[in-house]
């Protein structure tokens, strides 16, 4: 997407063009536009999510459909409807999902599906294969909290639970759960996997009051050497 092979940074759950344009422009490479997660306080209507899908290409990000939704007849009509070109499937889709997808949107989509850690073992792990020969073009790997949360945890991964987990797939992969400035240093040895593509954060992007900032953003991309603020950059 980049065109530069170096690791992505995407952010999640932006409701507005200032988002959009504060995300871009702060590093991020790709925008999480949520649709299909009930009682999501960044949830989407297909109209706004097509919106803002033309805001982040505009601002010359990509944006990315978030959904825990398994409909998918409805995700290819909203697909279609924004001309979203990645799709991230957070929930507990199955392979059959993913195949079913790629049937309904053949050409240009890149479906990334989220695999869960829950104290450190990953709950797809038996599916993986499966994925794989569903279409999946890459993984995520995020936290699941001991109560069930999904998304959003601010929940941090051992950085071994996530080598182990990806040592049964050859697909690329994403890196998430509670990710900062801060803790870039503890992931050195995922940084370094040949097919670590990225990170996904949402808590370390906002203030307090749950607001992106650009300040953030900013650090966050400069620590993890993403696309936009490559090694070299000057702070
Ligand atoms: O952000 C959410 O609340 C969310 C809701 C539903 C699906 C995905 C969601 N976000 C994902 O959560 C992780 C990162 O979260 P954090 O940095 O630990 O707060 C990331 O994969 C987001 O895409």
């Amino acid at each position: 997407m980049t065109g530069t092979g170096a690791p992505l940074l995407k952010v999640c759950g932006a409701t507005s063009t200032a988002d959009v344009a504060l995300l871009a422009e702060s590093g991020a490479d790709l925008v999480g536009l949520w649709h299909g997660i009930p009682g999501g306080h960044a949830e989407l209507s297909p109209p706004d999510a097509a919106a803002l899908a033309d805001a982040t290409r505009a601002a010359g990000a990509e944006p990315v459909l978030v959904t825990f939704s398994g409909d998918v007849p409805a995700l290819a009509a909203v697909l279609r409807l924004t001309g979203i070109r990645w799709v991230q499937l957070h929930a507990y889709q199955l392979p059959a999902t993913v195949a079913a997808l790629r049937a309904a949107v053949p050409d240009g989509l890149t479906v990334v599906k989220v695999l869960h850690i829950r104290s450190g073992t990953c709950l797809e792990r038996p599916l993986l294969g499966a994925y794989e020969r569903a279409g999946t073009d890459l993984f995520l790997l995020d936290a699941l909290t001991d109560d069930g949360r999904v998304g959003s945890t601010g929940q941090v991964l051992d950085a071994a639970d996530v080598l182990a987990a990806v040592e049964h797939t050859d697909r690329p992969f994403l890196l998430a759960g509670g990710l900062s400035e801060a803790n870039r240093v503890d992931f050195d040895a995922v940084v370094a996997h040949p097919r670590y593509a990225g990170i996904d954060v949402d808590t370390a992007a906002r203030d307090a009051g749950g607001r992106f900032t650009g300040r953030a953003i900013r650090g966050i991309a400069r620590a993890w050497h993403t696309a936009r603020h490559p090694r070299d950059e000057v702070a």
